[in-house]
């Protein structure tokens, strides 16, 4: 193979898996549509998320901020020197990096330190396999971290809230798989798709699971049980109501997919890997001098989730008289005025945010501000950001992670910094609640994966602290304008989370009689 052609091919997989919604999940996306109503929050959702699709193949521009784990399968005939293969993957990572297709991923588990480049122990992760074949195969996910956090492994027997036992039978297994889809709520970014892998041990249980997130969302499980099973989630999983973004509604898993291998008497593990709806995986097959040939996963006629969409919601809306309190909110925010608002309100945001994510809320919990956070506003952000010749950073991608992870921190830091709203995406718990009724907060939830359409709300990048906790992690200071999010926990006591949470678990122990005997 051609040492440049191979780079470049591999540079090409990076560039489209991170930019490019493949058109098997398009087609998935396009019928949770259909299914919404219109007019209702997660119709609205989608049209964002919509947007945000078209947005990223415009820009050809990160969909979602997040370049999670890259992970590249990759089958090579006898004979093929797998280490350039390597190489190539090497090179074209920093290189993608550098030019804002993939955020600075990989970070030093014990010091914090992030890499820079997407290179680093165990980043990316490559795995290679030989076959007859004549050709190399080579597949890219890209699986970020809110969705990889909501992966559950059951070890059978075991005790389900909500569905009683789960033997070791393929009912037990349908009980696992449906009781994962409650468990991840809308924290994963739902809409999802899960891949199951039954049987193995808990490391091969979670490989067979995520080999299925390879497999295209509309084949057919060639494996009767298995495609029973499929049907029977995929028919079924939708009822729970948890809906786009965990805001209620039709649609709450997009894709099922299962697969088997023997496991050791003692041991009976199912495995669910759970993917958000910015479910980022291509393939490419390579040609003898290491071009690309030929782009899986993209048969069929390419969708514009956007058509039609924008204007029918409108008309919807209108018609139904359904139309959000719509309020603008811009920092310093006074007590008063949070306290106005309520659950299911829209907020827009002109002005003023910080972002803060894990490592912030962590040193916020006993050191001082960098900045005076008064009546502000904290987005709960890990962005892509490019710094120009002139010393000038712009914004690549931004949309929310996933809140819950500062639940420990979060609600003591609103109170010791007067902290108004924090900005983020699946929820907070019973602890941030409580600080929010006491102190006077909302919470807002932007929609995950959208982070093309919330840069595009960022219109300038004021400053930046701590940033040696590296890109994702620093505090940035955002001027934004028409930055749209909705409450989903209020000053009142009030929780859409809670709600859906509540509602979702009862709907869930329907499911208790035996489907499969
Ligand atoms: O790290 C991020 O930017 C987001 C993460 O993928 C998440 O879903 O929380
Ligand atoms: S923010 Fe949401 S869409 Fe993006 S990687 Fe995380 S789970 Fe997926």
């Amino acid at each position: 193979m051609n040492k440049e052609t191979l780079q470049q091919s591999m540079y090409d997989l990076i560039v489209e898996t991170s930019t490019n919604l493949p058109k098997d999940v398009r087609r998935a996306i396009r019928s949770a549509k259909e299914r919404e109503n219109a007019g209702t929050r997660a119709a609205m959702s989608l049209d964002t998320i919509s947007n945000n699709v078209k947005m990223a193949d415009d820009n050809v521009s990160p969909i979602c901020q997040d370049t999670g784990l890259p992970t590249f399968k990759i089958k090579t005939p006898v004979g093929v020197n797998q280490l350039e293969i390597k190489d190539a993957i090497y090179a074209a990572m920093v290189q993608a990096t550098k030019d804002g297709k993939l955020r600075p991923n990989s970070v030093d588990s014990l010091t914090g330190a992030n890499s820079g480049d997407n290179l680093g122990l165990g980043t990316p992760v490559i795995k290679f396999e030989q076959w007859e074949k004549d050709y190399v195969d080579a597949r890219l996910i890209l699986k970020g971290g809110g969705c990889e956090n909501k992966n559950i492994q059951y070890s059978l027997p075991c005790e389900l809230e909500g569905l009683g036992r789960a033997g070791r039978d393929l009912d037990g297994i349908r009980k696992c798989v449906m009781h994962s889809v409650y468990q991840a709520q809308g924290q994963g970014c739902s809409a999802g798709f899960i891949g199951v892998g039954i049987g193995g041990d808990r490391s091969s249980g979670y490989d067979l699971a995520k080999a299925q997130l390879f497999r295209s969302v509309d084949d057919v499980n060639p494996n009767e049980d298995l495609r029973k099973l499929e049907e029977y989630v995929m028919n079924n999983a939708n009822e729970l109501g948890i809906g786009t973004m965990g805001f209620g509604g039709e649609t709450t898993l997009l894709g099922c997919k299962v697969g088997v291998m023997n496991r050791i008497p003692a041991s009976f593990f199912v495995s669910v890997a759970y993917n958000c709806w910015a479910f980022r995986r291509l393939g490419v097959k390579l040609s003898e001098d290491g071009g690309i040939d030929e782009w899986f996963y993209q048969e069929g006629d390419k969708i514009d989730l956007t058509e039609g969409s924008q204007a029918e919601l409108e008309t919807a809306a209108a018609d139904s008289g359904e139309k959000p309190n719509v309020v603008v909110l811009e920092a310093p925010i006074t007590e008063e005025k949070i306290r106005e608002l309520k659950v299911g309100d829209v907020v827009q945001i002109n002005g003023r945010m910080y972002t803060g994510r894990d490592a912030i809320h962590k040193h916020l919990s006993d050191n001082d501000a960098p900045v005076d956070l008064d009546g502000q506003i904290i987005y709960h952000c890990g962005p892509v950001m490019l710094k120009d010749d002139e010393g000038n950073w712009h914004v690549k991608a931004a949309g929310p992670t996933t809140s819950i992870r500062e639940e420990p921190y979060q609600g003591d830091i609103m109170k010791r910094f007067g902290i108004r709203a924090v900005i983020g995406k699946g929820g907070m718990g019973p602890k941030t609640l409580a600080a929010l009724k006491e102190h006077g907060g909302v919470y807002l939830n932007a929609i995950g994966g959208a982070a093309q359409y919330y840069a595009d709300c960022i219109k300038g990048v004021d400053g930046v602290d701590l940033m040696q906790f590296g890109i994702p992690e620093a505090m940035w200071h955002l001027n934004v304008e028409g930055f749209t999010a909705v409450v989903t926990m209020d000053s009142h006591g009030n929780s859409l989370h809670e709600e859906v949470d509540k509602s979702s678990l009862e709907k869930l122990a329907q499911f208790k009689e035996p489907v499969f005997k």
